[in-house]
């Protein structure tokens, strides 16, 4: 999959935003069954940058994604974009999730329009020019016609970038896009995703539970507690870019694994009451490619 050599179009947006969270939590339940999910977190997504959230299994991911997004509000603490405080959803901050959101009964090209055309924003000659643009630029152009059921697993995803990004979103938000695609169509999803990010730099909060996944393609990553989420470390990744896969054998990159395989795996272990260290054993057998 190459990815089409389409314009970029002028984005003032993309690449300058800050988003900052402070002292956050977040916790469901009535009082005498209540389950802190979220606690007292903070850290910081740069512009520019590319923030990989990882954590253990149910450890509060995406509570935090609807969190940022403003689906949800914290309990305490703030969420800040670029010095605002977040008070509700907003297309400035465009979410792709797990599941596809597409629209089944609408094609992929009416898909992409939805947003701005409800709106009522920009001349509708504008919005479908850069529909079709952005359905070139994600290599559908020869699919606007077809239905979300007629695109593979990739296509669709490709489908719901392309329908964020015509919003110009000074965040994009995924919670594990590629979770569920074959092991095929992720590591091309994955430098697909990385040569998109890597033309224009919009400000990306990327959750995933493959570390591999978020060391190939995250500046930071952001290592996640057992629920209560809490920041157990932040790791800068090193690597320069454009990245290549072949990036991933280095030994920096094994050991930015390992530590992060230690912590995950302690984390995980809390919740069955017990350790075993096998980080250095999961880092050395896993698969060069992510
Ligand atoms: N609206 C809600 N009401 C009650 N409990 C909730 C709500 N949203 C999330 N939770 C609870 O918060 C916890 C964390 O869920 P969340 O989906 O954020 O975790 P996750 O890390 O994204 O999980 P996974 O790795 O499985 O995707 C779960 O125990 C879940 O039941």
């Amino acid at each position: 999959m190459t990815m089409s050599a389409v314009p970029v179009a002028v984005d003032h947006a993309a690449g300058k935003s800050r988003i900052e969270l402070k002292n956050v939590s977040r916790g469901f339940g009535e009082e005498w069954a209540r389950e802190e999910v979220v606690q007292n977190l903070t850290f910081e997504i740069k512009p520019g940058d590319l923030t990989c959230i990882v954590g253990p299994s149910g450890c509060g991911k995406s509570t935090i994604v609807n969190l940022v997004a403003g689906y949800d509000a914290p309990e305490s603490g703030e969420i800040l974009l670029n010095g605002q405080r977040i008070t509700g959803p907003g297309k400035d901050r465009m979410v792709v999730f797990q599941e596809t959101a597409l629209m089944p009964w609408q094609t992929t090209f009416d898909n992409v329009v939805f947003g701005p055309r409800l709106r009522g924003e920009g001349a509708r000659a504008d919005v479908d020019r850069e529909a079709h643009r952005l359905l070139e630029k994600v290599g559908l152009g020869d699919f606007k016609k077809k239905f979300p059921s007629q695109l593979s697993g990739g296509m669709q995803r490709r489908a719901e970038l392309a329908r964020a990004l015509i919003n110009k979103p000074l965040l994009l938000i995924m919670d594990e896009p590629f979770r569920g695609l074959d092991a095929m169509s992720r590591p091309l999803m994955q430098e697909f995703f990385l040569r998109l990010f890597e033309e224009n730099r919009r400000t990306n909060l990327f959750v995933t539970s493959e570390i591999e996944e978020a060391i190939f393609l995250a500046d930071r990553l952001v290592i996640l507690s057992n629920r209560p989420a809490q920041v157990r470390a932040i790791i800068e990744i090193p690597l320069p870019r454009p990245r290549q896969f072949h990036m991933m054998n280095s030994p920096e990159v094994f050991e930015i694994k390992r530590q992060a395989l230690e912590i995950l795996h302690d984390e995980a272990m809390k919740s069955f009451g017990g350790t075993i260290n096998v980080g250095a054993r999961h880092a050395g057998g896993a698969e060069a490619r992510p």
